[in-house]
């Protein structure tokens, strides 16, 4: 569990250090060149706060001294969020934005209070969740403003109620999701959305994201969780939600959800809940070959017969992932997979959380051409499924560029999208004596379509970290614009930004901007972000 300190770190996940074991280096050395060279880390200090001191009396009248920051290491606890980059521009690669001051409001009355008074002296308010985004959702970019402010909601950390009839339940906006979870817990209940970065992540953010958890197939992406929003903008409360389903016109909870703190603050959220599990199963399977994996999802999916966790792993990630493993166990198993004749093994993790036994025989009823592989491979993979952002922390200390990417699109493009980002990152990422390792997955499968996610290694270019990356985001966008959403989950934020009207359309910017305009006339919320003006 991570502590009140974590919330602050920028440089790594966590204070706890992990090290890859000797077996996985020499298989990094050998497949990518890594060598020992590692980005030295200097330290980095936050540029001089330009909040007006009048400014700053009348945001402490309102939250109280005691919670308006200025201090250097309040602010560069606040200062971006946690994508490759800002984790290098913490260890000294690259430039750190500060917010010049931190504010810590208690409650939904002092969010709006604090947006009044923002608005009123043109300051900009980024707000701040778990400060988890990899897309520069939570950067302190001022725009045109003087000065700007993260908004921390850590204090918005309550339930609010539970209706159990209704199996609902108002949770404020600061709550992380291990906490939002264990205070279901006490009242039977689950919310079951669990990303990867459930540790530090927050119910504002998820919402504020549009944020898919890894059991999507089974509970939702997070939007299909949210009942109701209380939300906080610069011209008084907006609450919406009132029925759980209406047909009086658009759906507005919808623009606020995903709207990524540029809309408005959110300060509650009702969320649909179920009962907790009594009964999880997760097993593995492999199925030889990406398209004969993404054709046994596909019939799942249309079927309507997946699994709550169903994740299929491309030959390259299925590798990576046994030889980061090693072991006799392994031997074993790859030996298992020869003898019955799999020549590129791709792990399918199936994990069932309600109804399992007939949900479980429907599942595996559908399920065609897989190899069984057993319960300890599904259950290792559910212990070990939140050690994906402690990794990086191990491998980015040796002098790995890694980094993920994410994207969508329908069954019958997704062949095509997979080799077109693959080429993109390859090719953008291979220089002498440095082979990146491009791996995908699926991990959010719908009726159309599904998700794919990338992850790549390759050693670091000591002499251009920033660049060499940069370079390689690009590449992949650009491939992606073509042929599907340019972010599945990790929302636009900053990065995205530029290829936004690709997707919806210079209409659709019009429509965001216009409401912009109605809700954040001066345009104080999350400058720089979501729109590409
Ligand atoms: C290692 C790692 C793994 C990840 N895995 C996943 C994953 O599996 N699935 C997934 O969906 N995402 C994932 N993410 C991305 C990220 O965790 C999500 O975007 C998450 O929803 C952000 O929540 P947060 O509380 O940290 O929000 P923040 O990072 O604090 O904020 C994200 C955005 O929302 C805005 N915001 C935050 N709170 C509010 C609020 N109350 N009202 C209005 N706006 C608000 C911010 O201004 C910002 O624009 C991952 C990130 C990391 C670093």
């Amino acid at each position: 569990m991570m502590n009140r300190e974590d919330h602050l770190r920028r440089a790594d996940w966590s204070a706890e250090q992990v090290e890859l074991p000797p077996h996985a280096l020499r298989w990094l050395r050998s497949e990518t060149g890594l060598n020992d060279v590692h980005t030295p880390t200097r330290q980095v200090t936050a540029s001089v706060s330009e909040l007006p001191e009048k400014a700053r009396d009348v945001l402490a009248d309102i939250v109280g001294s005691a919670n308006v920051l200025t201090a250097d290491g309040d602010r560069l606890g606040r200062a971006g969020g946690l994508s490759y980059l800002d984790l290098l521009a913490h260890k000294g690669s690259g430039a750190v934005a500060a917010p010049d001051a931190v504010v810590l409001p208690a409650d939904p009355d002092e969010v709006t209070a604090v947006l009044a008074a923002c608005a009123e002296w043109g300051i900009g308010v980024v707000p701040f969740g778990g400060g988890t985004s990899v897309v520069g959702g939570v950067a302190a970019l001022r725009g045109d403003k003087q000065a700007v402010i993260a908004l921390d909601l850590v204090r918005l950390d309550q339930l609010v109620s539970v209706d159990r009839v209704s199996r609902l339940a108002v949770l404020q906006a600061g709550v992380r999701a291990p906490a939002a979870e264990q205070l279901l817990a006490a009242h039977g209940f689950t919310l079951g959305h669990m990303p990867q970065s459930f540790e530090r992540a927050t119910i504002g953010g998820f919402a504020a994201t549009r944020s898919a958890g890894q059991a999507s197939s089974g509970y939702g992406r997070f939007e299909d969780m949210v009942e109701a929003v209380r939300v906080a903008t610069p011209r008084g409360e907006w609450r919406l939600g009132v029925a759980p389903a209406s047909a009086a016109g658009p759906d507005l909870r919808q623009l606020v959800v995903g709207s990524e703190g540029t809309l408005g603050v959110i300060t509650e959220v009702t969320v649909r809940i179920r009962p907790l599990p009594t009964v999880r199963r997760y097993e593995g399977f492999v199925l030889d070959g990406w398209e004969r994996g993404v054709e046994a999802v596909r019939e799942l999916a249309q079927h309507r017969v997946l699994a709550d966790v169903t994740r299929l792993s491309d030959m390259d990630e299925t590798t990576v992932g046994l030889a980061l493993t090693g072991g006799w166990k392994v031997k074993a198993l790859r030996a298992y997979l020869k003898a019955r004749g799999v020549s590129e093994p791709c792990l399918l993790i199936l994990g069932w959380e309600s109804d399992v036994q007939r949900r479980r025989a429907a599942t595996l009823n559908t399920l065609r051409g897989a190899v069984r592989v057993g319960r300890p491979l599904g259950e290792a993979w559910r212990h070990g499924r939140f050690a994906g952002p402690r990794q990086r922390d191990a491998l980015m200390n040796i002098g790995v560029c890694v980094e993920t990417l994410e994207t969508a699109t329908h069954w019958s493009k997704l062949g095509l999208l997979r080799s077109a980002v693959r080429a993109a990152l390859t090719g953008a990422l291979s220089a002498p004596g440095r082979k990146p390792v491009v791996m995908c997955h699926i991990s959010h499968s719908y009726e159309t379509g599904a998700s794919l996610y990338f992850t790549v290694m390759v050693p670091r270019d000591e002499r251009d970290p920033v660049g060499q990356w940069k370079r390689a985001k690009q590449a992949a966008c650009e491939a992606i614009e073509k042929l599907g959403t340019i972010t599945h989950h990790h929302a636009v934020g900053v990065d995205h930004s530029p290829y936004l009207a690709t997707e919806i359309g210079e209409l659709g910017v019009e429509v965001l901007a216009a409401v912009k305009q109605v809700l954040d006339p001066t345009g104080v919320l999350n400058p720089g972000k979501l729109t590409p003006r």
